[in-house]
């Protein structure tokens, strides 16, 4: 199937394809073959009109009252995710973070595979976290080179974190996922995206309290 992607797809809609995937596939597994986006919309409590406007950014073109082949959706989704591609990372900082990431084998079905682990702790180096090895973070370049590697997970303490992904840039990576609390300057043309737990974790806070608190008056949360 040759997919077509009409423009630019906005991040927000990026962020919720994850979610219409998983739906989607439930639904397959339940042996549906057409799913409309009202059926999507009503499993995560979002609107017919957003979802099917999300869809759409896919490139997949649905038919009046029955909605998406299932199969023609899925394949669109996972396309425009890009997890239809394996792609081999390597990260950087193998301490508690970096052990959880490079340990988890369920990132497989999003198509990423850790296929290295670099630390300067030569105790850690020539050890395994599950099947991928730890190297030391010397090594680096050449490792990516040699394995043509493009994109590269930061696990290590902030003050570190400039340095390595200044060194993964300069040997080719495009993509860096920045775990580390420091906001971090790459060049022009590689992408860099954070994740910080602290934000999901300030979300729930902030719901949590709305909800529990009587007498009080907290301004009201929206959901983009
Ligand atoms: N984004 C999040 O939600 C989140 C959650 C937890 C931790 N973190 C961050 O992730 C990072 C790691 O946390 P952790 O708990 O795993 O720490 P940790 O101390 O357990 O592990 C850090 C590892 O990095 C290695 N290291 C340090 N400097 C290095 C360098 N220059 N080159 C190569 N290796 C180096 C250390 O030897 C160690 O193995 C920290 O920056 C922490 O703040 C972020």
């Amino acid at each position: 199937m040759i997919h077509k992607t009409l423009g630019p797809i906005p991040v927000p809609t990026i962020k919720r394809l994850p979610s219409y995937l998983r739906v989607v596939k439930q639904y397959k597994s339940e042996g549906v073959k057409w799913v409309s986006a009202t059926m999507i919309a009503e499993e995560l409590r979002l609107t017919p009109i957003q979802v099917r406007k999300d869809i759409s950014c896919t490139g997949i073109e649905g038919r009046p009252k029955v909605g998406f082949q299932i199969d023609d959706l899925i394949d669109a989704i996972i396309y425009n995710l890009g997890w239809d591609n394996t792609t081999d990372a390597i990260i950087v900082g193998a301490g508690h973070l970096g052990q959880a990431l490079a340990g988890y084998e369920g990132f497989d079905s999003y198509g990423l595979r850790i296929i290295g682990a670099f630390d300067h702790n030569k105790k850690k180096v020539g050890g395994h976290i599950g099947k991928v090895e730890i190297y030391h973070v010397d090594t680096m370049e050449s490792f990516v080179l040699n394995n043509r590697i493009r994109l590269g997970v930061i696990a290590v303490p902030a003050k570190a974190a400039q340095d390595i992904a200044t060194r993964m840039a300069d040997c080719g990576i495009l993509g860096i996922w920045n775990f580390a609390p420091r906001d971090l300057k790459v060049p022009d043309g590689v992408i860099l995206q954070r994740t910080d737990l602290a934000t999901s974790f300030a979300v729930i806070s902030a719901k949590l309290r709305r909800e529990i608190s009587v007498g009080e008056y907290y301004a009201p949360i929206i959901d983009d």
